[in-house]
């Protein structure tokens, strides 16, 4: 685990709980958001996430626990949850010179800023937001969240339900928001694999425990990679290649050999001397997707 040294934590929760009646939505998750980290949050439907995101954006309070920001007193914070919360007959341009009327934002170039940096500022002016794509409609949510240059976003699964192009329209947007602002970036998605393309620290939460808290390396560190064989004789290959201290599991069909890429040729050599001959033979590194799906099983 990373270590966090004193001030560089943005949230950390402790223990924090969210029950309804007996139902504990969010169990005692103690999570560290670092200054400047795009952090991963990842659960499956139900899981907490949400829940957890409305306590830490205040919209509900908290059963027991603890809450703490690392900031100024009045930190600015920007949110979208549960999609954008935007006027359906106003065009993107009057939805954040609304916002901005009413978060008092005196820096009139403020809006154009925000329309050219979440990539709406050459849609035609009529256009309305109830008749934008889904994936403008996401952008000037995030719009919206970043009028007031927020040092922590919040963005509960953004990117469901997106096309290929608009996935990475918001992921470019999250990039620079972070590399170029510095914003702290909690993001909560199911959609793993695109998660693992932006996040520089994961927290998994699964039936509102957090049971795992890793950065991007550890995660890398802890995928699996192996060496996936199918031979004419599986039996014997595990006996021949754990005599060699190699470490192999069989699923029936193929056996796993957890080593690294460079030991294929050794493998292969081994099992040819013996007569054993691969049907199938291939190098495999677990992604983000397939060791959640193991985490979630307890396998791993
Ligand atoms: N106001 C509420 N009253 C009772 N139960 C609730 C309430 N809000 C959430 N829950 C329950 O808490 C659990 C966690 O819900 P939550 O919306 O946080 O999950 P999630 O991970 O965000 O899922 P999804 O991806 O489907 O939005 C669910 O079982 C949900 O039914």
């Amino acid at each position: 685990m990373q270590e966090i040294k004193g001030n560089d934590y943005l949230l950390k929760t402790t223990n924090l709980v969210k029950k309804y009646k007996e139902y504990q939505a969010v169990n005692e998750v103690s999570m560290t958001i670092n200054k400047g980290d795009i952090y991963g949050f990842i659960g499956r439907n139900g899981a907490g996430k949400t829940t957890f995101i409305r306590l830490v954006t205040r919209l509900i309070e908290k059963s027991s626990g603890t809450l703490a920001y690392n900031s100024k007193k009045n930190m600015k914070m920007g949110a979208v949850i549960e999609g954008p919360a935007c006027y359906p007959y106003l065009s993107a341009r009057d939805n954040l010179k609304y916002y901005a009327i009413q978060k008092n934002i005196k820096n009139k170039k403020r809006v154009d800023e925000v329309l050219e940096f979440v990539g709406l500022d050459q849609v035609d002016g009529k256009k309305l937001f109830k008749d934008y794509s889904l994936g403008m409609k996401q952008r000037l949510g995030i719009g919206l969240a970043i009028l007031e240059q927020p040092e922590f976003l919040i963005l509960d699964e953004p990117i469901n339900g997106l096309d290929p192009q608009g996935i990475v329209e918001i992921r470019e947007i999250i990039h620079r928001l972070n590399k170029e602002y510095g914003t702290t970036i909690l993001i909560s998605s199911h959609i793993l694999t695109e998660l693992s393309l932006v996040a520089s620290r994961y927290g998994i939460i699964n039936e509102g425990k957090l049971i795992k808290e890793l950065t991007k390396d550890e995660l890398e560190d802890e995928c699996g990679q192996y060496i996936v064989l199918a031979s004419s004789d599986n039996q014997q290959a595990k006996k021949i290649l754990s005599d060699s201290q190699f470490n192999v599991e069989s699923n029936g069909t193929e056996l796993y050999i957890k080593t690294e890429k460079n030991q294929m040729e050794k493998v292969a050599q081994l099992l040819f001397k013996q007569g054993i001959y691969p049907t199938n033979y291939y190098y495999k590194e677990e992604n983000l997707e397939e060791y959640y799906l193991n985490l979630i099983a307890g396998g791993v």
